[in-house]
């Protein structure tokens, strides 16, 4: 019971539900002692000596006892349920405030599917055995004492017979049991697999589209589909198995007591009430050995379903607020960003960038250039404090961001990144997300100065629109224009634009970037570009190899130097360059 101990912080507070639902559910079984207690009475004293006067009395007394019963297992259902709900409901809580603030790091390598398992699936199975599953367990016990000692108050020679029988169907319970549990095991992974191909399915439908790839997702799901077919049948099939060989077992015990009981009776040593009673009571022992293999198969499941659940809330954050973590003043903050011999590396590999130096003032525009994984990114995500610097330091305002409250940070910054997510709600909503007490009128003025207000307008429903799941039915180009009204309305100290007009053509872009200026005004702006259009009119653009900073300076200063710049400057302006030269002019400066 080690994991279920681990998570008591989250039950323990309802433990008076919990003690309740054991008390009813132990009074429920006491009571169900009674019926054969009446039947010995009914067969010995009323129908033997024929006093059918006490039946009514009878009757009455099961009716009570029926009533009461029924009562306590109510009350049992009725606080195992709340309590077993009020720990699942604490742990969804638990586990999704703490998937918000696991750093990057976590989900460098998370699944979905897993994650989504371990919050439905797993707390599922911690509810159950909480809420019942352990009240049960404990009622077995009681149930075998009970009874047991039930049937030594009757006759005691014919209890050790019975007695002996109980390891015999222990060992069949227990036997079901190592063989369903990796069963079960089996078909969790199995399930697991098969979601994950629909949830791949549906979330890369237009690949599969794209590429006619329609039959080999089929047959991928379709092998997926016949192996959990197959575990379920497997199980089944075990299940099946148990539970006749569960009574044949128990039916010859029955017989063997019927055959010794029955002798006692023709001795004279047992009353025929006596024995029927007996033989009602034998249930309180075999009907729990039959539950055992269920129960104990119940009980592992919860405690590796409780493991996979204690994993997520017991992960640690790499990125978080050290002890008096600076709080920054809304008031009084700049935006000045410095990089100080910043060098990072991912985990144990390489480095990913080596020695950045940079020096962004208040309304300074940074323009980051270079080839993929060259680590224009990844300097933008340390900005960010997705993760921490290995060596270096990054300073915000003079301060070293690792000082500062990581909330309080990331609220300085708006980001927009060339995949842009849009949440399956209104436009309106997707801009303004997360943003209480923000106007129309904001939205409005944020949307133009993305150049998103008039596609937004042509929409049927305008800013009420419902954008489907990851934004499907708008162009990469609407989504980013959004996405960048939404860091826009944000008005924040730092804007980071990775990439984030990519998917807009030349003149949207110019238009965009001119909103940029009057937005920016005073404030730090981060570009990232693969498109020097987007770029030339950053106060310093940053040219990135390897990790490294290559050569830095204005555009018009490299296109004048040769360098990387200066190539991917002659590959995108090839026209123009060629032009320029026929007339007799220097290109770039033109430019
Ligand atoms: N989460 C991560 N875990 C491990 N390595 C990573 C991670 N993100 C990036 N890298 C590696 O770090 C290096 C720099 O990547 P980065 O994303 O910063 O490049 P980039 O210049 O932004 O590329 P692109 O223009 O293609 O977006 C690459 O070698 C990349 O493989």
């Amino acid at each position: 019971m080690n994991v279920l101990r681990r998570l008591q912080d989250y039950y323990w507070e309802k433990k008076a539900y919990m003690f309740a639902s054991i008390l009813f559910l132990a009074i429920a079984t006491a009571l169900g002692l009674v019926y054969p207690k009446l039947l010995q009475v009914l067969i010995d004293d009323v129908i033997l000596p024929r006093d059918f006067e006490a039946v009514p009395k009878l009757a009455l007394a099961v009716v009570g006892v029926v009533t009461l019963k029924a009562c306590m297992q109510f009350l049992h259902g009725f606080f195992g349920a709340r309590l077993g709900n009020h720990l699942a409901y604490r742990l969804r809580n638990a586990c999704y405030e703490k998937l918000q603030f696991l750093s990057f790091r976590y989900y460098d390598t998370a699944k979905t599917g897993d994650l989504m398992a371990r919050l439905t699936g797993d707390l599922e199975a911690i509810r159950l055995f909480i809420g019942f599953g352990f009240a049960q367990i404990l009622n077995l016990f009681l149930m075998v004492g009970f009874g047991a000692a039930m049937m030594l108050s009757i006759n005691w020679q014919l209890t050790l017979f019975t007695l002996v029988t109980i390891p015999v169907l222990l060992y069949v319970a227990l036997r079901f049991e190592s063989r369903i549990h990796p069963a079960f095991q089996e078909m969790r992974l199995a399930l697991s697999s098969l979601t994950t191909a629909v949830q791949e399915n549906v979330t890369g439908v237009r690949t599969v589209k794209a590429f006619a790839r329609e039959p080999h997702e089929v047959n991928k799901f379709s092998l997926r589909n016949d192996r959990y077919r197959d575990n379920q049948l497997h199980a089944s099939g075990l299940w099946s198995r148990y539970f006749p060989v569960m009574e044949l077992l128990a039916s010859a015990c029955a017989v063997l007591l019927i055959g010794v009981g029955g002798t006692m009776v023709i001795r004279g040593s047992l009353t025929i009430g006596e024995l029927v009673a007996f033989f009602s009571l034998i249930w309180y022992i075999i009907g729990p050995m039959w539950g055992a293999g269920f129960h104990i198969n119940n009980y592992t499941q919860s405690e590796a379903s409780g493991e996979r659940v204690l994993q997520i809330l017991n992960q640690p954050i790499d990125v978080r607020d050290k002890e008096g973590a600076i709080k920054l003043d809304d008031e009084r903050i700049r935006g000045h960003v410095t990089f100080e011999n910043v060098s990072f590396a991912y985990g144990n590999q390489l480095r990913a960038v080596h020695e950045i130096n940079l020096d962004a003032p208040p309304g300074k525009v940074i323009g980051l250039l270079g080839g993929t994984g060259t680590g224009k990114s990844t300097i933008i995500q340390l900005l960010m404090r997705a993760y921490d610097v290995t060596e270096g330091s990054i300073k915000f305002d003079g301060m070293d961001i690792r000082d500062i409250r990581v909330m309080d940070l990331r609220s300085q910054i708006a980001a927009v990144f060339q995949e842009t997510f849009l949440f399956s709600s209104t436009v309106k909503g997707n801009i303004a997300y997360g943003m209480n007490n923000v106007s129309m009128d904001d939205i409005i003025r944020a949307a133009k100065l993305a150049k998103a207000h008039d596609f937004i307008m042509e929409m049927k429903q305008g800013y009420d629109t419902i954008v489907g799941e990851r934004g499907m039915g708008l162009s990469g180009g609407q989504k980013q224009r959004i996405a960048i009204a939404r860091a826009l309305l944000k008005n924040p100290k730092i804007l980071i634009l990775d990439d984030a007009t990519s998917a807009v053509d030349m003149e949207t872009e110019q238009e965009i970037q001119a909103g940029f200026q009057e937005v920016m005004k005073g404030r730090t702006t981060f570009i990232i570009a693969h498109r020097i259009s987007s770029l030339r009119h950053a106060d310093e653009i940053l040219v990135l190899d390897e990790g490294r900073i290559v050569q830095r300076g204005t555009h018009n200063e490299l296109i004048r130097k040769p360098g990387p710049y200066h190539d991917v400057y002659r590959i995108q302006y090839a026209d123009h360059i060629a032009r320029m030269e026929n007339e007799g002019s220097e290109g770039g400066a033109v430019l």
